[in-house]
């Protein structure tokens, strides 16, 4: 199975509607692929939180759209990064699309974990509440976001959901480009998955993107790393690889579930 990262450019001084028509040409370039991965919140900007009421779009909005017609023409699936989501009772979620090959939108994950503490994504948008995994021919893809990559439950969890191939799209800043490389070979390897992160080049919200875009096997191999500026990275995947290393490893069936805390019932 081939995977394709686009790790695009998101700067201020491209409109939003240029982007999308540069994305979608970009996805349609690579015909080649099965698989194409963009990252989050590419039409605004992941750092660009003044901008996010102003662009967000209701769930088949005009993202939506390009985004489809872009699997059609391409005829692959399409991991089409993220948006923001105006849900019909206004909320704005950072909400992800796949498509099939044939343009059907086949999945929509709501992050999870929204980023920024006491301010931007956290405060202004709401939390998804539900794993996503997404049944290929070849394998099943585990949906995440960005900051969720730092919270492995939600990796086991999906895992236990039958995911083999964990998709992070994400808007990671140069700041921490440590913990992204770190974090994904982390996730590849306590899972036995393959992990595909894609993250933004460019500058947004004054936040400088580290792109870095990363392709980890289910030992902890690098398979292929991008470098900072707009880049498509392409990998050969063998979706067998999961199995063969769960079952030549099995450290998975290992697990100590249900433990109970040396604290618990004590006095305090
Ligand atoms: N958009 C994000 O979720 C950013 C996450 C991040 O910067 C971090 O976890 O560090």
């Amino acid at each position: 199975m081939r995977a394709s990262l686009i790790q695009i450019a998101v700067d201020p001084d491209e409109s939003v509607e240029a982007r999308r028509v540069r994305a979608a040409s970009l996805v349609v370039a690579q015909r080649v692929a099965d698989l194409v991965i963009l990252p989050e919140l590419w039409p605004v900007g992941a750092f660009a939180y003044t901008a996010f009421a102003a662009e967000a779009e209701p769930l088949e909005g005009p993202t939506h759209e390009a985004m489809a017609k872009a699997a059609a023409e391409a005829g692959v699936w399409l991991h089409a990064g993220s948006f923001v989501e105006r849900a019909e009772d206004g909320t704005l979620y950072n909400t992800s699309l796949v498509f099939s090959p044939e343009g059907e939108r086949v999945a929509a994950y709501r992050k999870i974990h929204r980023f920024g503490f006491d301010q931007g994504e956290a405060v202004m948008m709401g939390a998804g509440e539900e794993l996503v995994t997404v049944a290929l021919p070849d394998t099943t893809l585990g949906l995440a976001t960005c900051y969720d990559l730092r919270f492995p439950e939600q990796f086991r969890g999906l895992v236990d959901a039958g995911a083999e191939t964990l998709v992070v799209a994400a808007g990671w800043p140069e700041r921490r480009r440590s913990h992204w490389t770190l974090l994904a070979q982390a996730r590849a390897v306590e899972n036995q998955a393959y992990v595909l992160a894609v993250g933004t080049a460019g500058t947004h919200g004054d936040v400088q993107q580290a792109g870095h875009s990363i392709v980890v096997d289910p030992w902890g191999e690098v398979l292929g790393q991008a470098g900072a500026d707009e880049e498509v990275l392409t990998v050969e995947l063998d979706a067998d690889k999961v199995r063969a290393t769960r079952e030549q490893f099995p450290a998975l069936k290992d697990r100590r579930l249900g433990l109970t805390s040396p604290l618990r019932g004590r006095p305090h």
